[in-house]
């Protein structure tokens, strides 16, 4: 499970299940107690460090910054209340219209 999509549901229950735990044992109960705003700008941290990541073309800070700002979005959808199932399903949306969008050019040519 620790290389599968499996992984992602896991640490999103546990992220959850936080709610209500000793902010000073855990850090996701820290971040729920600093509030949205807090929670918020964690998340665009690091999506910056992320892009930085990038541009340096540092492989393994890619992959380290993309485990972080997984780790901080699973929060902020936690604090909001959305459940992954909705980002699958607005996924799998777009998927059915590129689809049809492909089928479609395809038709034509
Ligand atoms: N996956 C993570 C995870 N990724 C990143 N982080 C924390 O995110 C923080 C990011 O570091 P920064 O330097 O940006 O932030 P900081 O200066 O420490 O903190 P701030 O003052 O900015 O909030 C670090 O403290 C990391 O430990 C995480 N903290 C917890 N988890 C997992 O979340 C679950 C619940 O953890 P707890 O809430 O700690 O029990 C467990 O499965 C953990 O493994």
């Amino acid at each position: 499970m620790s290389n599968s999509p499996e992984v992602l549901e896991a640490l999103f229950q546990t992220i959850r299940d936080r709610k209500g735990a000793n902010p000073e044992t855990s850090y996701t109960a820290s971040l729920y107690a600093k509030g949205t705003k807090k929670i918020a700008q964690k998340v665009g941290e690091e999506g910056v460090e992320l892009a930085l990541a990038a541009v340096q073309g540092d492989r393994d800070e890619i992959v380290s910054e993309s485990a972080d700002l997984f780790y901080h979005m699973f929060v902020l959808w936690a604090d909001a209340g959305v459940e992954p199932s909705e980002i699958y399903a607005k996924l799998a949306e777009r998927e059915g219209l590129s689809g049809l969008t492909e089928k479609a050019s395809r038709n034509k040519g």
